[in-house]
């Protein structure tokens, strides 16, 4: 079906991240609803994708943000990406209380010559341009969880031992403790009920955008980044339509999965077509979980997962 082209359109599709089936499906689903009707009340793609966002990463019900995972030294640090089909791109890394990492992103796309800057830079620049920094990231939730781990103290070494039970996937095997059964679908790992990263595709006839912010994995090593903030892994734009990615970071930046649902469009599929065949592409390469949505220019809205669940919700206005 094509799309009947009127000023003002924009078509925003939310996500809030791939896993398992959540406790709660209709509150998160229900703010997801509001994520993706308020970006559609903005006027440009960029914004709406940044509305939508920072809407979810507020929301103690998502890995992003206020609620994000915490890395093994304590500390949770988030992660962010965003793209225009413009090539105008910024990205940001591993920072400490930071809850609206996508409006970093934004300032490293808008007001610096690079693409992607990380750590207490990040957290310096953010201060500069009046992004709010020194925000308590952890929830009840978060607090309970990481006081009953047992954190480890000293050495990287000592974190990876430590690590090496917790974390979805070992280190040495990215597949270890993940694989449900023989068909490639992912279904146990109570890590996977942690992929509640966010992500907001936007287009508005003329420009696509395209945004995903996390607190990454649990029980990562210090300082661990993932693929969110990876161009084409986490996140990607171009004439042909936007992605934003969720899952196992580490084998969706080994496949560029953002990027490779992209390219489908570029071939000639629709949204949902380009979404399904990136994420089955995905599984066979990887044996893990994740999911995608995009954003064509024909009006399509797609998203395909393997895991378990992937909440999303689309608006157009
Ligand atoms: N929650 C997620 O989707 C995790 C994210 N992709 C990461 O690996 O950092």
């Amino acid at each position: 079906m094509s799309w009947t082209r009127h000023a003002g359109d924009m078509h925003v599709i939310v996500h809030g991240g791939a896993g398992g089936v959540p406790d709660d499906p209709a509150p998160r689903q229900a703010v997801l609803d509001e994520a993706a009707e308020t970006g559609a009340a903005e006027s440009t793609p960029l914004d709406a994708v940044e509305a939508a966002v920072q809407m979810l990463e507020s929301d103690v019900r998502f890995n992003a943000g206020v609620g994000g995972a915490v890395q093994s030294d304590g500390i949770v640090r988030t992660d962010a990406g965003v793209m225009t089909s413009d090539r105008e791109a910024g990205a940001v890394a591993g920072m400490a209380g930071v809850e609206h990492a996508v409006s970093v992103a934004r300032v490293v796309a808008e007001e610096t010559p690079h693409v992607f800057v990380a750590g207490e830079h990040a957290v310096d620049l953010a201060a500069d341009f009046g992004v709010d920094t020194d925000v308590d990231l952890f929830t009840d939730d978060t607090r309970n969880r990481w006081s009953d781990a047992n954190p480890p103290q000293g050495s990287p070494r000592e974190h990876l031992q430590w690590l090496d039970s917790r974390f979805g996937g070992s280190t040495s095997d990215p597949t270890a403790d993940v694989s449900g059964d023989d068909s490639g679908t992912i279904t146990d790992s109570a890590d996977f009920s942690d992929h509640d990263t966010v992500g907001a595709v936007a287009f508005d006839r003329e420009q696509f955008a395209a945004a995903t912010s996390t607190g990454g994995r649990w029980f990562a090593l210090a300082g661990r980044v993932g693929d969110v903030p990876q161009i084409g892994s986490g996140f990607y734009a171009a004439p042909a339509g936007a992605a934003s990615a969720t899952g196992a970071g580490e084998d969706i930046a080994k496949v560029t999965l953002s990027r490779r649902a992209v390219r489908h469009l570029e071939d000639g599929m629709s949204a949902q077509k380009a979404a399904e065949t990136a994420i089955d592409e995905f599984g066979e390469l990887t044996g893990s979980s994740a999911g995608v949505i995009v954003l064509d220019g024909e009006g399509g809205a797609g998203s395909a997962f393997n895991s378990d669940e992937m909440q999303t919700s689309v608006a157009r206005r």
